[in-house]
């Protein structure tokens, strides 16, 4: 009898095994080989044992520099049928679609689609933010934020943005005085500002008081916590290979489920960062429910209006917190990366860059000849950035050349449905590279050169589904009309203060971490103008 369960014991494990198995590693490469059968020349196919498609990005940055390598190549050597990739990321397949009509109809259908939690921090994040709401609750969010974002709103955001500017350059001023031949680090540079836009747009004050402290007593800012939590995150599946298999297969139940010593060392921090933002919520609740007179024009003071004046109103704590997580990570560096990424081109061109201030002299100078020196950024409008062309030109074809966010996050589909000719099954995955557009020679002529100029001859905007560095349809970003605001007013401010030189001796390498961008962060040097 002992014998004869021991065998069924073992028969179990073994078979539970054989099932991981097929289902881990077989599956995957037999689904897509079938995709390939069925699509032909339509679809390449992209896969790797184990983690998948993040592999394919680990091999291009080793062997070509470039994470995006494999997509460039695709792009460039396109045959005209070939519209999607196939690829795997763990066990489960998924189509990512390059041709813009394609593109156009995934995002259209946006409501079929999940996006999936890439880390544990950003479920512990991020999953109750817009970032990650779907169906009604999305809705409800997206209206509600969304007139903060809009054009005219932003307006009153710009004299932060410019006395964040002024700050960061006096800063660099003292330490350029101190060592004029500094390599400059100008994507955290710009990061220093847009971190701090976030904390102004959304608690109205700066994140100077918002400190947290270690386990090891060691104290530092929410946002430089924020930032290594999801580095961390990242970090500890790639060098903790069971962690890895433990989170594809559990997903966000494997903090729950026996947690390991690093998961136990996150979920630590996470909910110290969390109950270090509650504490700022549940405080200004008091205040305006005390006085609602007191209410300023930051997002926080509107959540909590709404949620004291309507009490339907829906908005929960786990919310306001979340959406302030949220829109940092997916506003600090972007906009950082696509403004240092706009600056390293200038540094190689020093003929548009001489364009691009003489624009900036001649736009702000415009409305008072008078106005010199120190003074021109001070004066610097709202109106004044929408007039400057170049500036705007230079932004997009830095956009278009590496784009922080090459394609949108993988999503799940949430039910049977057909792109195209293509179909795909619930629990499939989904997701757009459309980073192949803007570097396709048949959109774009000398897709590897920087040109900004093609912005203004009016040739490149014929489709507007070939240049979506924002994303498209209903789920784009919201926070595209800002991060434009805030890039110009850097370019502005910085193409003022210094003349922008190359760092020729550094190697550029393009890797996707969290965001896509250069891997090192010292391709410039800066050159203190006399005004
Ligand atoms: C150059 C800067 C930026 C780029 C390239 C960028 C790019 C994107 C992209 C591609 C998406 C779609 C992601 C997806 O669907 O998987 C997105 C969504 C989003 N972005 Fe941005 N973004 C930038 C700046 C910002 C800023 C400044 C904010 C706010 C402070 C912001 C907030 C958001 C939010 C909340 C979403 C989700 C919208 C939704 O799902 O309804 N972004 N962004």
């Amino acid at each position: 009898m002992l014998v004869e369960s021991l065998l069924y014991i073992t028969l179990f494990f073994a078979l539970g095994i054989i099932f991981l198995i097929f289902r881990a590693i077989i599956y995957p490469k037999i689904r897509l080989l079938q995709l390939k059968k069925k699509y032909g020349d339509k679809i390449q196919i992209v896969h790797h044992y184990g983690t998948g498609l993040p592999m394919e990005y680990r091999k291009g940055f080793v062997e070509r520099n470039d994470s995006m390598a494999f997509v460039r190549k695709m792009a460039a050597e396109k045959t005209n049928k070939m519209q999607v990739f196939g690829f795997n990321i763990g066990y489960n397949v998924g189509l990512s679609f390059l041709d813009p009509e394609l593109i156009k109809q995934v995002h259209q259908s946006h409501d079929a689609f999940q996006k999936i939690n890439i880390s544990q921090a950003f479920n512990y994040l991020f999953s109750d933010s817009l970032f990650y709401a779907t169906g009604k609750n999305w809705q409800r969010q997206r209206q509600f934020l969304g007139k903060s974002f809009h054009f005219d709103e932003i307006r009153n955001y710009l004299p932060s943005i410019k006395e964040l500017c002024s700050k960061v350059t006096d800063q660099l001023n003292k330490d350029l005085k101190a060592n004029p031949q500094q390599e400059i680090q100008v994507i955290n540079v710009c990061e220093k500002i847009t971190s701090e836009v976030v904390f102004r747009v959304f608690f109205g004050s700066t994140q100077e008081n918002m400190m947290i402290t270690r386990e090891d007593g060691s104290q530092l800012h929410l946002s430089e916590e924020l930032v290594s939590l999801i580095m961390d995150s990242f970090r500890i599946l790639q060098q903790n290979k069971l962690l890895l298999l433990k989170n594809l297969i559990l997903k966000s139940y494997s903090f729950k489920i026996f947690p390991l010593k690093e998961e136990k060392w996150l979920l630590n921090r996470l909910v110290q960062v969390k109950a270090a933002c509650e504490k700022v919520v549940l405080k200004r609740k008091e205040e305006l429910q005390q006085n609602l007179d007191q209410y300023k024009n930051n997002f926080l003071d509107l959540y909590l209006k709404e949620m004291i004046e309507n009490k339907n109103s829906g908005i929960t704590y786990d919310e306001i917190i979340a959406n302030f997580c949220g829109l940092f990570f997916a506003g600090t560096d972007t906009t950082g990366n696509m403004t240092g990424v706009a600056l390293y081109y200038l540094s190689l061109n020093p003929q548009i860059q001489k364009e691009a201030r003489d624009e900036v002299i001649r736009v702000i100078s415009k409305k008072n000849q008078d106005i010199k020196g120190n003074d021109l950024f001070s004066s610097l409008q709202f109106e004044d950035l929408s007039n400057m062309n170049l500036c705007n030109s230079i932004l997009k074809e830095s956009l278009r050349l590496i784009p922080p966010a090459f394609g949108v996050f993988p999503r799940y589909v949430t039910r049977d449905i057909k792109i195209g000719q293509y179909e795909l099954k619930k629990g499939d995955l989904v997701n757009t590279h459309f980073i192949y557009n803007q570097s396709n020679p048949q959109t774009f002529t000398n897709p590897d050169k920087f040109d900004p100029y093609r912005w203004m001859n009016g040739n490149e905007s014929q489709n507007a589904f070939n240049f979506t560095p924002f994303s498209l349809g209903p789920r784009n970003c919201i926070g595209q009309h800002l991060a434009m605001i805030e890039g110009k007013c850097m370019l502005a401010n910085f193409l003022l203060n210094y003349d922008i030189l190359p760092n020729e001796s550094q190697k550029v390498q393009l890797e996707m971490k969290i965001i896509y961008g250069f891997s090192q962060d010292n391709l410039v040097y800066f050159k203190k103008r006399q005004q």
